[in-house]
């Protein structure tokens, strides 16, 4: 059992994989980053021959498949809510800190809650909409206009908000906040 999940969220371009990636060279190997997409993204590489590399990486290759799967994986949630955050997290390891960097449903979060309980600690990402056009975001129907980008937008249990935007904290200080949240957790 981790000692403590942090769950991240936040919208496409916000920062969830700059920002866990950091932490992860920080905490070095107290953690480990746990990705809810990993499993989607590896089905979907062996069923369609795809680079599994590049639909992990933050480039434009992974937008062209986006839509697809999203909607081949709400057909599995609709069995399952937590099929994909049990597949993602069998496969993780013994260390002490969970950073999970990529929630985005309110089943997922239920999921989390119901199987970790009081070790979970929610972490909303938030970039204002210049700055994420400025990172590459781009505005499309079916991907963020549905529950994969929206269904967070009226959640407000966040236990701890970083603002990404340009110009506000550096990536140092958001780190402090972090740590500082987690640092009762010895890790
Ligand atoms: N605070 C920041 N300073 C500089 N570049 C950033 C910052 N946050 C994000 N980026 C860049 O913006 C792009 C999108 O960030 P990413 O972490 O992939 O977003 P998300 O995972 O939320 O879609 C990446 O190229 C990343 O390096
Ligand atoms: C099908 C997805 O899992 C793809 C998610 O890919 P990423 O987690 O890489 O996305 P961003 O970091 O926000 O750009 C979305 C879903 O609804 O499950």
């Amino acid at each position: 059992m981790p000692q403590v999940v942090l769950l991240f969220s936040g919208k496409r371009k916000s920062g969830k994989d700059f920002i866990t990636t950091h932490l992860q060279k920080l905490l070095g190997d107290r953690c480990e980053v746990i990705k809810i997409s990993q499993p989607i993204k590896s089905h979907w590489a062996k069923e369609k021959n795809l680079d599994l590399t590049e639909l992990l990486s933050d480039g434009d290759y992974k937008e062209q498949y986006r839509l697809d799967m999203i909607n081949w994986s709400e057909e599995m949630r609709a069995k399952d809510y937590g099929y994909f955050c049990k597949i993602a997290t069998d496969n993780a390891s013994e260390r002490p800190v969970w950073i999970v960097s990529d929630i985005r449903r309110k089943t997922d979060i239920r999921w989390f809650n119901e199987t970790y309980g009081d070790l979970i600690r929610n972490i909303r990402i938030y970039a204002d909409e210049d700055t994420r056009k400025n990172r590459g975001f781009v505005f499309k129907t079916g991907v963020d206009d549905v529950t994969s980008e929206c269904d967070l937008d009226d959640y407000t249990g966040w236990d701890l908000v970083l603002d990404n935007s340009n110009g506000k904290q550096d990536i140092e200080d958001q780190l402090r906040s972090i740590i500082r949240f987690v640092a009762n957790y010895r890790c």
